[in-house]
């Protein structure tokens, strides 16, 4: 069994204040006896405009924020591992990337997955976003890969609505999948737990899911629900964070490979699957 860290903060435009939420949440995580931790989408900044968001994106080794994290991850006397989201600069490009960072505790960059599905959406009386407007969407799935804590398949905020991606994720071994995000207040309040244990119930995996939380801007025009959270193989959320207020903030969860053994030797889905004969595809 070894502890996660799932993080909420409000990242607002100004990159060192993000930095300084962070490097609070790194330290509130190593207190807590945690091997990883586990930030939201989007944590390097969440801009006003599109236009913002591309010009503030750098290349990864060129950002102050990743190289910010690394030197902290370094310094610290317990080794801790940490997952980022973060939006990265594409040379002669007018859209960035939104992608998903690993850094282990010696502080490289270990794996980096990319946006599958971009949250490009208009609702009655809701949010408008058009996240294509400043982000190119990525083109394959990372495969899931070994950890302290058990093999790690990544996805990102939107993709939670994507269940296929999930499955595959789950195919390639994933004993634990997460999604760091910014939802809006209004899906997260109709749908951010309702897909979070689905996505755990759907392919028997623990599921982290760290969130941004509160208004983004003075004018409090972007806001996001928060409620950070860990789900356990069985749909149980363990853990969560509250979202009264936007102070940098942890939940706490033991993950336990032998959970994940159980309710799958219990409920074989793997083996029931149904696949090309029936849908024309497998997962
Ligand atoms: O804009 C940035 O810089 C960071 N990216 C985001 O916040 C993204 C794209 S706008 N947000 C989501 O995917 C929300 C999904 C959501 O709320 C839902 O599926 O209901």
């Amino acid at each position: 069994m070894t502890l996660a860290a799932a993080g909420q903060f409000c990242a607002t435009g100004c990159i060192v204040e993000n930095l300084a939420s962070v490097k609070t949440l790194i330290h509130k995580s190593v207190e807590s006896g945690a091997k990883v931790l586990f930030l939201p989408e989007a944590s390097d900044y969440i801009a006003r405009s599109p236009a913002e968001t591309v010009a503030l994106a750098k290349p990864i080794d060129q950002s102050e924020f990743v190289i910010g994290i690394q030197q902290e991850l370094r310094n610290l006397d317990t080794p801790l591992e940490v997952s980022v989201g973060i939006h990265e600069a594409v040379e002669n490009e007018d859209r960035c990337k939104n992608v998903l960072l690993w850094i282990n505790s010696g502080g490289e960059v270990t794996q980096r997955y990319q946006k599958l599905h971009l949250f490009d959406v208009n609702l009655k009386n809701g949010p408008i976003l058009m996240e294509s407007r400043s982000v190119q969407p990525g083109q394959e799935v990372l495969p899931p890969f070994d950890t302290v804590l058990g093999k790690i398949g990544y996805a990102i905020c939107y993709d939670i609505r994507f269940p296929e991606h999930s499955l595959r994720l789950r195919t390639l071994g994933a004993d634990i999948i997460t999604y760091p995000s910014a939802f809006t207040v209004r899906t997260g309040q109709a749908h951010w737990e309702l897909l979070g244990r689905s996505r755990a119930v759907d392919t028997q995996t623990y599921v982290i899911m760290p969130a941004q939380v509160g208004a983004h801007d003075p004018d409090g025009k972007r806001r996001s629900w928060g409620h950070a959270m860990i789900i356990d193989p069985w749909g149980t959320v363990l853990a969560q964070c509250s979202d009264t207020d936007s102070v940098p903030r942890i939940c706490l969860a033991d993950i336990d490979l032998e959970v994940v053994k159980k309710v799958r030797t219990d409920m074989p889905l793997w083996q029931q699957r149904r696949g090309i004969d029936v849908y024309g595809y497998d997962v």
